[in-house]
């Protein structure tokens, strides 16, 4: 794969510190309430939330959740019936209408059906912002022929949205969105139309663009997987509510809500099928062994075989593995038998895991 210049080398510069470490605060949301005009629900209540500039920050939420709502507040698509979007320290909600046209043009959106007119060419698509705001044809030009070269559309831009594929149809609407140096770029599902390999190259695209560019970069979904391989820090909504966030490494490891174990975790807790019907409260036959899990929530320990061997005395086997590093952090469970069940010792947790949890007997096969 070639290596494309970024566009605007000023503040490409990579970076010491990555941007989101360096918790400056880019985004506020306090109180923020949206009823739509004859609902009784409220399809936001009473939303708090700080997104930190150069972060990566995923909303995720069942369908009618409120995320759609929840995004389109940050750019004033939608207006909230009470509260506060502050951004850079100014409520977005004060903003004439010259003010936020130059908000929005700061503020890059990309859509899961891309939006692109169908009429006019790869090129034409990515210049139309810039026409609109008046930018001379020189400038256009030198915009556009970057913006191709980072999203790797040059051979393509003279094809209409029809010729192209769905992911293609993605890079034209991440390139038009970054035509004005965004700041922020807000993507609302911006892989759910995708396939997953394609939407593997399309997150590896928008993580360029955060780390290289410094952009924050604020995505909803229904995909765990998006949350998982992309954001740095999560929320989770319910019923216009925001019911955990964290970092993705800390929520994905211990999440608190059973609504964030059922969409984050699938399967999380499910036992292979040969234990959970052989699983009992008390051990059947004096070779029954003990069923342990050992999470990790990477909080601190990490999973080291030879302390967890040492501290079962040996009498362990490796029943199933789900480790996973996220974030620079091991995250999952190791599930072990323990042989013979009765009278071992139960390590301390802080010793072997984040959490130790006996699930039961089963009978050694
Ligand atoms: N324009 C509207 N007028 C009235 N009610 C609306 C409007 N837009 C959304 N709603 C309602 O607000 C609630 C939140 O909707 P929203 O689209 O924000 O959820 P979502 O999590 O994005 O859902 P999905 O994943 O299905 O797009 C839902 O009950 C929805 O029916």
């Amino acid at each position: 794969m070639t290596v494309i210049e970024l566009p605007y080398p000023g503040r490409s510069a990579t970076a010491a510190i990555p941007w989101h470490t360096r918790d400056e605060v880019h985004l506020q949301l306090a109180g923020v309430s949206k009823v739509y005009p004859g609902q009784q629900v409220a399809a936001l209540q009473a939303v708090d939330l700080t997104i930190r500039r150069g972060e990566i920050f995923g909303i995720i939420g069942r369908s009618g959740a409120g995320k759609s709502t929840l995004i389109r507040t940050l750019n004033r698509l939608e207006r909230p019936t009470g509260g506060r979007v502050v951004v850079d320290g100014t409520d977005i909600g004060t903003l004439d209408e010259d003010q936020l046209v130059a908000y929005r043009r700061r503020t890059g959106m990309i859509f899961q059906h891309f939006n692109l007119l169908s009429a006019k060419t790869v090129r034409q698509n990515i210049e139309l912002p810039l026409r609109v705001a008046g930018v001379e044809a020189g400038e256009r030009r030198q915009r556009v022929d970057r913006l191709l070269a980072l999203v790797g559309l040059e051979a393509r831009q003279d094809a209409y949205p029809a010729q192209l594929s769905g992911g293609q149809k993605q890079r034209v609407g991440i390139a038009r969105a970054l035509v004005h140096d965004p700041a922020l770029l807000l993507c609302d599902e911006a892989t759910s139309a995708l396939d997953p390999e394609t939407t593997r190259a399309i997150l590896d695209l928008l993580r360029r663009i955060n780390r290289e560019m410094g952009i924050t970069i604020v995505l909803i979904t229904h995909e765990m997987e998006v949350i998982h391989d992309l954001c740095h820090r999560v929320a989770v909504i319910e019923r216009g509510q925001i019911i955990e966030q964290g970092p993705v490494w800390a929520v994905y490891g211990n999440p608190q809500q059973p609504t964030t174990r059922s969409l984050l975790t699938p399967g999380h807790d499910r036992l292979p099928a040969r234990f959970s019907e052989a699983l009992s409260a008390a051990p059947e036959t004096p070779e029954s062994a003990l069923l342990v899990r050992l999470r990790y929530h990477g909080d601190g320990v990490t999973p080291d075989l030879n302390r967890v061997l040492a501290a079962f005395d040996g009498r362990v086997t490796l029943v199933e593995s789900a480790l996973e590093p996220i974030q620079g952090r091991s995250v999952g469970h190791l599930l072990l038998t323990v042989t013979p069940a009765g009278g071992v010792p139960l390590p301390r947790s802080d010793e072997i895991a984040d959490r130790v949890e006996v699930l039961g007997y089963v009978t050694a096969a």
